[in-house]
């Protein structure tokens, strides 16, 4: 039994409906320790037959058996761990990576085995020594000449320390005292107790050979002869391998992004562009809302909610109708409202999330006199703590028998410019309205101004304290029952639920109740917000597909020009989801750095933005970017590039490694 045996090997091409038989029924038998020259004729099927040997072919009959153990050519992971283990291969044109340096390319044989990563480096060191190259390990293959290229490739095909090493036309491309070189290392490592085959049209090397085989036609034309007696084998201690880690794989794809890092950097800033506009959209939908949020909360207690009592007959619903402010009719008689009783107060506090019911009285159609000058207030009610103080422009809230005055519709209106004046002196407040009888009475009374309020109310806000109101009233022997009520809740967002409580609230077997909430209408309206800005994130996400479709083509392109590489590394035991990680692990990082850098520009619009704004908006940011956002664009990123890596992967990773190897 020999250590490499060839039985009945057949190797036929298809070319069209042509069959070409290349290999006709090869009989061989090799040892360790032999120096195999495969000589003859070009065309003969010496490479071809190499391929097989080497386990880069898996389409013939026959068998291969290494120590009496038949190879399943057809068990993808046998074939990946026996190139890994057995076979080191050099060939004429090197198979170097050009992205990697000398050492990197024998590192990535190392990278295979069990080694520690210490050993592996200090073998790479003592293999490139061995070739005499320890001064260019730096180098990039294309900064080599040639016969340095074939050293390296040889440390390279050492690293795993392998059985068996196929050498094909290792010196087509040297000169004599290069090929001279090379031919003493073969016939060296041959003698370490490895068994060399080497296909050559040299006579010099066939003669350096133990022994020579001729392949003519497809067929062994003579049995090898033995030129020689085998030199002092001794059997070499085989490296354990292991398939390449996940880590070495990326580093690699990062090796290789950084060569083309043009390219990369092209990509990246495509992609980063439409990342950072999605960022922006949503980091602005949420600084407009919080914005419009802020505004409207300081302008209404989002905690309170507005009670109104429905009007209890036809009479009266035609009354509160008409008592809609019009300008026309102003100084008219105020509708008599319809009030709230004390138990209906009491059923409205025993709600629950109700913290507190407020109860008020407005009237309509006030006449406020000013000295001789009379002006129309629309509407003159009481102020509950809802009413925000910040609207107040000048004096403070209205105690008992004062009065707080609307800006624009009356106190501008009194004095453009000294409006401010109006604080502390005396107006006449005045309305009519009917009493229980149905008779129509004046209410009015003498009050000092205790401030001036900006109110954005439509029909202005002129307010007097729930106890002036009442006092005013019962003067004028008309109802001091309370007309509305503010009730307020614990929290916002018990809102809109209280609001429904009460407008469902039945007594009787009525729903005597209409409550109306700022913070309901505003829920709707950050509603609408949201979906603007989902829209417009969406618009600027479509930006992502072209991205997505740059990476396609990159990575096609990509796996189109590293065809040779994907051959050197499927022929150095790379299986073929290695060979797919690493294009995947390119696309990824592509994914990650776009995502990185549109954060960053994001982060940069995003203060560039609020500070130019600030002036606008009285200092609240404007573009709020939140960590779920930033999270959100990572992982949108990184799901493109995978997708965008699949289909050039699966290419890349199903190239058969003898056309890859044969690739330009
Ligand atoms: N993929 C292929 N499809 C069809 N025919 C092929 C293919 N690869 C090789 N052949 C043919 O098989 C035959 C053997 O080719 P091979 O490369 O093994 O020869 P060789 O002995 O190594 O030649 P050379 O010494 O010129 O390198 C040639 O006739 C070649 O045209």
């Amino acid at each position: 039994m020999s250590y490499l045996e060839l039985t009945n090997i057949c190797k036929n091409y298809q070319v069209g409906k042509q069959t070409f038989n290349v290999l006709k029924d090869i009989n061989l038998q090799f040892e360790l320790g032999e120096f195999v020259a495969i000589v003859g004729e070009s065309g003969g099927g010496k490479t071809t037959l190499m391929n097989i040997i080497g386990g880069l072919d898996h389409d013939f009959t026959g068998t291969v058996s290494i120590a009496g153990q038949p190879l399943d050519y057809h068990h993808e992971r046998q074939l990946d761990q026996y190139r890994r283990e057995v076979i080191g291969y050099i060939s004429q044109t090197y198979n170097l990576i050009g992205h990697l340096t000398v050492l990197e390319n024998v590192m990535l044989a190392l990278d295979m085995t069990k080694l520690s990563h210490g050993d592996r480096l200090r073998r790479a060191h003592e293999l490139l020594a061995n070739v005499g190259l320890t001064a260019q390990i730096k180098k990039y293959p294309q900064q080599l000449s040639g016969g340095q290229k074939q050293r390296v490739a040889i440390a390279r095909a050492l690293a795993g320390d392998p059985k068996i090493l196929i050498a094909d036309e290792p010196t087509g491309a040297l000169d004599a005292d290069n090929t001279a070189d090379v031919m003493a290392m073969l016939q060296k490592i041959a003698r370490e107790g490895r068994l060399v085959i080497c296909v050559t049209h040299s006579q010099r090397v066939a003669g350096a050979a133990t022994q020579i085989a001729e392949l003519v036609n497809g067929r062994i034309k003579s049995q090898p002869v033995t030129t020689q007696n085998v030199g002092t084998t001794q059997t070499v201690a085989s490296l354990p391998a292991r398939p390449l880690s996940y880590w070495v794989s990326v580093m690699m794809a990062f090796k290789h992004m950084r060569h083309t890092w043009i390219w990369n950097t092209l990509i990246v800033v495509g992609t980063a562009i439409g990342l950072f506009a999605v960022m922006l959209f949503n980091g602005l939908g949420t600084g407009i809302k919080g914005y419009i949020n802020h505004e409207m909360n300081a302008l209404v207690d989002p905690q309170s909610i507005m009670v109104m009592h429905q009007a209890d007959n036809a009479k009266d619903r035609d009354e509160q109708a008409a008592a809609v402010y019009d300008p026309a009719v102003a100084g008219g008689i105020a509708a008599r409202m319809p009030v709230f009783t004390d138990s209906q107060l009491t059923a409205l506090r025993d709600l629950k999330h109700v913290t507190n019911v407020e109860p008020g009285i407005s009237a309509t159609n006030a006449t406020i006199a000013i000295g001789q000058q009379k002006y129309a207030a629309p509407e003159l009610t009481t102020w509950t703590s809802s009413d925000p103080t910040r609207q107040l422009k000048a004096g403070h809230v209205a105690g008992d028998n004062q009065i707080v005055l609307d800006k624009s519709s009356i106190a501008q209106k009194w004095s453009a410019t000294r409006w401010r004046q109006l604080v502390g002196r005396a107006v006449t407040v005045s309305y009519q309205t009917f009493n229980q009888k149905g008779q129509p009475v004046t209410v009015a009374r003498v009050l000092t101004v205790a401030g001036i309020v900006d109110s954005t109310s439509e029909v202005g806000l002129n307010a007097v304290n729930y106890t002036t109101m009442q006092s005013m009233r019962s003067a004028a022997r008309v109802s001091t029952q309370p007309t509305f009520v503010s009730v307020r809740i614990k929290s916002r967002v018990q809102n809109q639920v209280v609001v429904n409580e009460i407008n469902h609230l039945s007594i009787n077997g009525k729903h005597p109740f209409a409550a109306t909430s700022i913070a309901a209408t505003l829920d709707s309206f950050n509603t609408y917000v949201n979906i603007a800005t989902k829209v417009l994130a969406a618009i600027a996400g479509i930006s992502l597909i072209v991205s997505a479709l740059m990476i396609i083509v990159t990575m096609f392109m990509s796996v189109s020009a590293r065809m040779r590489e994907i051959g050197i590394l499927r022929s150095l035991g790379e299986r073929r989801r290695d060979i797919r990680r690493l294009f995947t692990s390119e696309a990824l990082m592509l994914g990650i750095i776009s995502a990185t850098l549109a954060t960053g520009l994001s982060y940069l619009a995003e203060r560039g933005l609020n500070h130019g704004l600030a002036k606008l908006t009285g200092g609240y940011a404007l573009v709020q970017i939140q960590l779920g956002n930033v999270i959100a664009i990572f992982v949108i990123a990184i799901i493109i590039a995978w997708l965008a890596a699949i289909l050039p992967a699966r290419r890349a990773a199903r190239a058969n490694p003898i056309k890859a190897l044969a690739a330009e």
